[in-house]
């Protein structure tokens, strides 16, 4: 039976360079992949999968009208994939998830998503909820903290590195906008930020 796979970690843990060794090793073997990313991460280009080890790919993207089984069902008419590879997937939405299930166990194709658990408030994002309640297999990736300690959380700084404690839960970027830290360090940091947002606001009236 084919697999559904979370690979979930905080940024900075490897997961795009962990899918691109996936997407090699099938390929080396002679078989088929198909890579998706979020269309509206351009870190690497539109469209391109990329590793901070330079590594990188061609993706095809999904955002909210992408039909994930249907795009999949399509391509599998004009040639063969053995496995699905998707990054980003803390952005998709439950629905696509339901959709990666299908192409699971409907078209015995295993599924493997690359993602982040929790946001820079340390909540789950919806397609990271829907992934950890519905995939076969959850596997966790390792960052390191500043410490040394497992790096499980992600803090968001401003351009002077202040924590930044509201905001929306979208926010592209990279080692600029956020800091891997473990628990204990995201708090401390997180509220801090909060502290010093509130003094601000108190100070400006
Ligand atoms: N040539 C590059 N140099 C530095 N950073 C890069 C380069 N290409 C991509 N990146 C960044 O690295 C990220 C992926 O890095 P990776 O080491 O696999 O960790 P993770 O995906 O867990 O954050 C990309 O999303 C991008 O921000
Ligand atoms: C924590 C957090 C992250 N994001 C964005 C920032 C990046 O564009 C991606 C994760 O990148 P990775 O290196 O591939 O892990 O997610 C966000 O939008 N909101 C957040 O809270
Ligand atoms: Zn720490």
């Amino acid at each position: 039976m084919a697999k559904l796979y979370f690979y979930y970690a905080a940024m900075n843990a490897g997961k795009s360079t962990t899918l691109l060794q996936a997407d090699f090793n099938y390929r080396e073997r002679g078989m088929e992949t198909m890579l998706w990313t979020a269309k509206l991460d351009e870190r690497s280009g539109a469209g391109v999968i990329g590793s901070r080890i330079a590594l990188s790919a061609p993706a095809h993207t999904f955002d909210e009208s992408v039909d994930l089984f249907m795009s999949i069902g399509e391509e599998l008419r004009r040639r063969d994939v053995d496995c699905i590879l998707v990054d980003e997937a803390q952005f998709l939405t439950q629905r696509h998830v339901l959709e990666l299930c299908e192409v699971s166990d409907a078209l015995g194709i295993p599924v493997l998503c690359y993602g982040l658990r929790t946001d820079f408030q340390g909540k789950l994002f919806p397609g990271s909820a829907a992934l950890l309640a519905l995939a076969d297999s959850l596997v966790e990736l390792k960052a390191v903290c500043e410490c040394g300690r497992k790096a499980t959380m992600n803090l968001r700084v401003d351009k002077e590195g202040h924590a930044v404690a509201a905001g929306a839960q979208t926010e592209i970027g990279g080692n600029d906008r956020y800091i891997a830290l473990c628990r204990k360090h995201f708090f401390e940091r997180l509220r801090e930020g909060e502290a010093r947002q509130l003094s601000l606001g108190l100070a400006r009236r």
